[in-house]
């Protein structure tokens, strides 16, 4: 199949536009370095292909290196039809500074060549036009205004680069291609001065907004309670939502259950497909809340200049402000996060990086966490709602993953576990410019991250909750002791007695090495074979009745903060880092450190 490759400078709206070319959902987000593989998607009898930003052909970091290799291949190739150069009309000058590189490039391959004056919508707001034919003459190569946020000339142009690279519509010139950087430069300033915004109308409202957001005093400020409003949030604004799935898994319950009367039947339904099941999708509305949160931070441009408050900080942990944003996402998940790694310019700091993205509270953590605080933290409310008191122990959570994840990175760059020189490349960021949230994507994206929870552990969950029914179930002599599962139990009793739990918590634990988020569904089901009324539910009173201690309590919630109990992401890992040995090790050492942590808290606190 014939291929139309889209290049550009990073954040220029190319993987929106390819979305809107190709129907596809790749991931748009504004800052720069969001897209960090390639991505092929089908638009009519072509094949598109949506590449990482580049500054320019000397690569900095393992995601340029990715894009200009791939345009390399693609100018030796025959099946490559056309070269989509896409600017952002809002940054005319460092966009034209590598489209042009691209142009000149395409040109010595006898490549076809079209630009993309993206986000033409913010020239329109403010009133500026840019003459595109004029443009076009300039450069030798046809300019297309378009917006792939309003479509804005979209119609058109999908027409006519499929007519282009079908060979249907000339498009050579005459004009002759500059190709030295020198005189890259000097064309990109003169032309962005001509055909541009001026600079003060476009960044007024951001300079104005940055000299509060990025002031040293009021800039940490914002950045701490935005920070602590993001965890805060997954509590209070999911509780409402949790209590509503809750209920409606009851009804549902209830309804199974009268169906089918008494009997191992409903014993099955209500212990392993409601106790297991539904103990674990109470928790999807918080997973959606955090990818909501997230995606604001994200779309509104904040999180590159959280990225520079972070810089010095970080820097002082042997990182630095590259790694935040990878270190954010790894709250949702930790596979995104260690591929997101792949910006930061310097490999040391990134090696360091996605080692300790592992220790970042992922998703799937989430479900234990609440659990245990439900059981433990009385629900009381301050600021009329605004904060919770179980939302503070949350953060502490977050925070004793990030402050782990810190100090296991400056231990690994003040030592030689991790080799490479010290002195690195400097911190360059651009800032990308402050806009409102893209809603209708936004929400889309928070119903897919429900969606893919619940397919990712869901299946895990169910063959867990399952097995763990029938091995606690028979042989039938009514009680979860003298079961098969009872048996195994006393076999590992010996590894978690220590830590104050007793084999059922301890086969919850093993069970979530398989996924973490199984732990909620295995107790679940446990604690249902176990409960001697026939009620369904509250898995966190039923704990509490059960009298789980507190140091034992807190003793899991540390396991669960440090240990590596994922296959998914030390796969990624391996195949990131290419360091099996030094994979395999940190996992065996995040393991004892969270036995030592959760051992340490029962036998301190009792
Ligand atoms: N107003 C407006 N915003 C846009 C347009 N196209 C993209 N954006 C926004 O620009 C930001 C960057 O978009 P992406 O598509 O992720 O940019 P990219 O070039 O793929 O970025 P990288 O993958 O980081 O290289 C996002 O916030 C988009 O919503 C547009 O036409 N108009
Ligand atoms: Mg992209």
């Amino acid at each position: 199949m014939k291929r139309i490759l889209l290049v550009g400078k990073p954040n220029s709206g190319k993987s929106l536009l390819f979305n809107q070319l190709t129907g596809l959902r790749q991931k748009v987000a504004n800052f720069p370095g969001v897209t960090v593989d390639v991505k092929t998607g089908k638009f009519g009898p072509y094949e598109l292909v949506d590449l990482p930003g580049a500054y320019s052909v000397h690569t900095l970091s393992k995601d340029e290196d990715i894009a200009i290799a791939q345009i390399n291949q693609a100018m030796a190739d025959d099946n490559t039809a056309l070269l989509v150069c896409n600017l952002d009309a809002t940054r005319l000058q460092s966009s034209l500074v590598f489209a042009l590189h691209m142009q000149a490039l395409a040109r010595q391959h006898n490549k076809n060549v079209v630009f993309a004056l993206n986000l033409y919508d913010e020239m329109q707001k403010i009133g500026h036009v840019i003459d595109t034919d004029k443009l076009s003459e300039e450069l030798g190569s046809p300019v297309y205004a378009v917006s792939a946020r309003t479509l804005y000339g979209i119609a058109e142009f999908k027409q006519d680069i499929q007519a282009i690279a079908a060979g249907q519509k000339p498009v050579s010139s005459a004009v002759q291609i500059d190709s030295s950087p020198e005189q890259i430069q000097q064309k990109a300033r003169d032309m962005a001065a001509r055909y541009g915004a001026q600079a003060d109308i476009l960044l007024k409202n951001q300079n104005r907004i940055d000299s509060f957001m990025l002031h040293h005093a009021s800039g940490s400020l914002v950045f701490l309670l935005v920070m602590f409003f993001l965890f805060q949030s997954i509590f209070t604004f999911a509780a409402p939502l949790m209590d509503g799935v809750e209920a409606g898994i009851g009804v549902v319950a209830e309804w199974c259950l009268s169906l089918v009367g008494e009997g191992m039947a409903a014993d099955f339904i209500r212990d392993a497909l409601f106790g297991g099941l539904g103990a674990f999708l109470v928790f999807v509305p918080q997973i959606m809340v955090l990818t909501f949160i997230i995606g604001i931070l994200e779309d509104s441009g904040y999180l590159a200049r959280a990225a520079l408050i972070c810089h010095r900080p970080l820097s002082f942990f042997g990182i630095s402000g590259r790694s935040f944003v990878p270190y954010l996402s790894a709250h949702a998940c930790a596979i995104p996060a260690i591929m997101a790694a792949r910006t930061i310019e310097s490999p040391r700091k990134r090696l360091i990086t996605m080692l300790t993205i592992p220790l970042m509270s992922c998703s799937a953590r989430l479900p234990v966490y609440a659990l245990l605080i439900a059981v433990f933290v009385p629900p009381v409310q301050y600021l009329g709602g605004l904060v919770s008191l179980q939302g503070i122990v949350f953060f502490a959570l977050y925070l004793f993953g990030i402050l782990t994840a810190l100090c296991i990175s400056l231990l690994l760059s003040r030592t030689s576990a991790v080799e490479g020189k010290q002195t690195d490349m400097p911190f360059i960021l651009e800032l990308p410019s402050y806009r409102l949230p893209h809603w209708k994507p936004l929400l889309r994206r928070v119903v897919e991250s429900g969606k893919q929870f619940i397919k990712r552990a869901g299946p895990v969950i169910f063959a867990v909750s399952v097995a763990i029914w029938v091995l606690g179930y028979f042989p039938q002599n009514g009680s979860l002791q003298d079961s098969y599962l009872g048996m195994i139990g006393h076999w590992i009793d010996p590894i978690f007695a220590p830590l104050g739990l007793d084999w059922r918590y301890g086969v919850a634990i093993l069970m979530s090495f398989l996924a973490r988020e199984v732990f909620v569904g295995a107790l679940g089901t446990l604690f249902g074979i176990d409960a001697a009324d026939e009620h369904i539910g509250d898995l966190a009173s039923q704990l509490q009745a059960d009298g789980l201690a507190l140091g034992a309590g807190i003793g899991i919630l540390l396991f669960y903060v440090v240990a590596l109990q994922c296959v998914a992401t030390v796969a990624t890992l391996r195949a990131e880092t290419g360091r099996n040995k030094l994979v395999t090790s940190v996992v065996i050492g995040y393991g004892l450190l969270a036995y030592l942590l959760a051992l340490a808290a029962y036998q301190i606190i009792g």
